[in-house]
């Protein structure tokens, strides 16, 4: 036994030592989250603990009462939190207290800058947690023992915050954690009860479990532990009694943010199912958003016990950025994962927070556009997965989204397809947009041509999602989407009879010639044809309706997917210079190696890149050299 007690050192994960530097580093000026951290650390632990209790009763033992406890030693100069929650097992320990669990936090961490402000703003959309001791202690201690777990088999974790820590077997006699502060000499003004009585109260006054204090003589001796929060949970008061700052620091605590969140919305829901909800919509992206399997933020309650974290079945994937909890008055409090999975109460619960989520944008879109501009900005590209996972949504949320368009003439994505409507004149019906690499790609695409002619407005689309959500969206208030690149072109009403006629007659009259440049490019193309997409280009490439899109193809190609080779249909603009000499050239070897340049050009246009691009190098170079006779004038 004796020698389990022996201390043993393990070397923190790298990026914990990255972590406890930058914490150190760069959030000295708002020292006293620390508490609110382990505080509600702490509270998780009693949460957890209760809904195990559920199963296994016998796990609260004669200790049923659960609460956190908080105290300053000034002469010690120390801060304990204890708790008498779920605890750890040496285990739990080493990857808690010891790595980050996290997937992507390496790459996380090759973001950081070395620039203390930026780095700042990037840890706390990281969430500091338990490290966050080190913001204002040299040493920390933790002494835990976990449920159900004998008192000789606790478990000690010391850290002075630097490379290791050192773990070894301790006896405890009660369940639960110890968390001890060994505060620096610049954060000593912590160590005093009525400071840190002013920090619960701020961030933990709505804490459902009791944070209690010591209540001491005039010797400072303790005579009793005494609640110093409410107690009541936040989301169970009504909402008129409920200050903006008490939404704002309830947030906080929930999220680990550290900043105010950009809206809120508390609702409680009566009929048929009963339950409350209480949403926010962050400011800021957490770091990992982007990824799908990125934890969810909504808490799930049944009756005001908490039952879990990352409840998914409560919220859409596509709007995992929403952070928040949900009561239910209505599921067994033994519900499981599982159970939740298919589940009338689930379901009914996720759609009415769904659409609440989505009118709470809609209304900011309406009454302030700035600020859902930033919201845009920020989870835009998330929001674009909705179309295609949630069908019954799909008009609500279409009216969400954001495009850049050539109305704009910038990259910013701020156009409403209500505004796109609104602007459409009244012979069009359809609603044009173009998917590109990027924002310039789109822009200056050729097939926008014609358009830009006719004064007509195209949505510039050109982030990866774009390809994925425009395949799903096919109306909006019965208006068709049309591809500007794909199939045959056409603009409807938007051109009258005389000019459908003049390009009837410019495509028999090209007949001939279409073929030709079909003869000499074999199969590299699916057809040749006149255009009448382009007014200022030689040529384009076009999607015909049923094939894959260029954006599509890359996109699975990207996927590691095999995708079979897209042929395009190769349009020619007859009235353009350069092609009225090409196909004067009497040579047929020559005009082959015209019409390959061209069809080469326009593919570079469209796809940005060639599968042999040093053919078409030495193809551009020779031809030049023909022209200019080997010398440049
Ligand atoms: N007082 C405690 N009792 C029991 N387990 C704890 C306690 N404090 C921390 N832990 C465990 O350590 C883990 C890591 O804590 P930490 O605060 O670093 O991250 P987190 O709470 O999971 O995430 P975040 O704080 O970023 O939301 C917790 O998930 C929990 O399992």
């Amino acid at each position: 036994m004796a020698e389990t007690r022996q201390a043993e050192t393990h070397g923190f994960q790298t990026e914990v030592k990255q972590l406890l530097h930058l914490m150190i580093h760069s959030l000295y000026s708002n020292k006293e989250i620390f508490l609110r951290e382990l505080v509600s650390n702490a509270s998780d632990a009693a949460d957890k603990l209760r809904f195990k209790a559920l199963s296994d009763s016998a796990l609260l033992g004669d200790d049923a009462e659960l609460f956190v406890r908080v105290s300053a030693d000034k002469d010690a100069g120390t801060i304990t939190i204890s708790d008498n929650g779920i605890g750890m097992t040496r285990d739990e320990v080493m990857t808690n207290l010891g790595t980050i669990a996290k997937s992507g936090t390496a790459d996380f961490f090759s973001k950081l800058s070395g620039d203390e402000a930026k780095d700042s703003r990037l840890i706390g959309q990281f969430g500091v947690g338990f490290y966050s001791a080190f913001i204002v202690a040299d040493s920390v201690t933790v002494r835990t023992r976990a449920a159900g777990v004998a008192a000789n088999e606790a478990v000690e974790w010391h850290s002075k915050g630097e490379g290791e820590f050192d773990l070894r077997a301790i006896e405890k006699a009660q369940r639960g954690t110890d968390i001890i502060l060994h505060v620096r000499d610049d954060a000593k003004e912590f160590v005093d009860e009525f400071r840190l009585r002013g920090i619960i109260t701020k961030y933990s006054d709505h804490l459902s479990i009791p944070v209690q204090m010591p209540e001491r003589d005039d010797d400072g001796k303790l005579t009793e532990w005494q609640a110093v929060n409410s107690g009541q949970a936040l989301w169970t008061r009504e909402k008129s009694d409920i200050s903006d700052d008490e939404y704002k620091e309830f947030y906080k605590t929930i999220a680990h943010d550290f900043e105010d969140p950009l809206l809120w919305s508390h609702n409680k829901v009566e009929g048929t199912q009963e339950y409350t909800s209480l949403l926010y919509i962050p400011k800021r992206a957490p770091w990992d958003l982007w990824n799908r399997d990125q934890q969810h933020g909504i808490k799930l309650y049944v009756k005001r016990v908490f039952i879990m974290d990352d409840a998914q079945q409560l919220m859409p994937s596509y709007l995992r950025f929403v952070r928040g909890l949900m009561d239910s008055n209505d599921l067994p409090l033994n519900v499981s994962r599982e159970i939740l999975q298919d589940n009338k109460i689930t379901r009914a619960m996720r759609s009415g927070s769904t659409k609440k989520v989505l009118s709470l944008l809609s209304k900011l879109a309406k009454d302030k556009p700035e600020d859902y501009q930033e919201f845009w900005n920020t989870f835009g590209t998330v929001l674009k997965e909705g179309p295609a996972e949630d069908h019954a949504n799909q008009e609500k949320i279409a009216s969400l989204l954001r495009f850049a368009s050539t109305h704009e003439d910038n990259a910013e994505a701020t156009v409403s397809l209500d505004a796109y409507i609104e602007r459409m004149p009244e012979q069009q019906d359809k609603i044009y947009y173009i998917v590109a690499d990027s924002y310039e790609a789109a822009r200056d695409n050729p097939a926008l041509e014609i358009f830009r002619k006719k004064g007509v407005e195209v949505l510039l689309l050109s982030e990866r999602i774009d390809e994925w959500l425009m395949s799903h969206l096919t109306e909006y208030k019965e208006k068709a989407f049309q591809s500007v690149t794909r199939g045959d072109l056409d603009l409807g009403d938007l051109e009258d009879d005389a000019a459908k006629q003049q390009q009837e007659e410019l495509e028999n009259a090209f007949k001939d010639q279409a073929e030709r440049f079909s003869n000499a490019l074999g199969d590299k193309v699916k057809s040749v044809r006149a255009t009448h997409r382009l007014t200022s280009s030689p040529a384009c490439i076009v999607t015909d309706d049923n094939d894959m899109s260029t954006q599509m193809a890359k996109l699975m190609e990207a996927a590691g997917q095999k995708v079979p080779e897209t042929k395009y249909i190769f349009e020619i603009n007859p009235e353009h210079a350069l092609v009225q000499q090409v196909v004067a050239l009497e040579d047929e070897d020559k005009f082959a190696e015209w019409a390959q340049l061209l069809l080469d050009q326009a593919t570079l246009a469209e796809r940005g890149s060639l599968k042999d691009p040093a053919q078409f190098v030495g193809r551009l170079n020779r031809l030049m050299m023909e022209l200019t006779n080997g010398k440049l004038s």
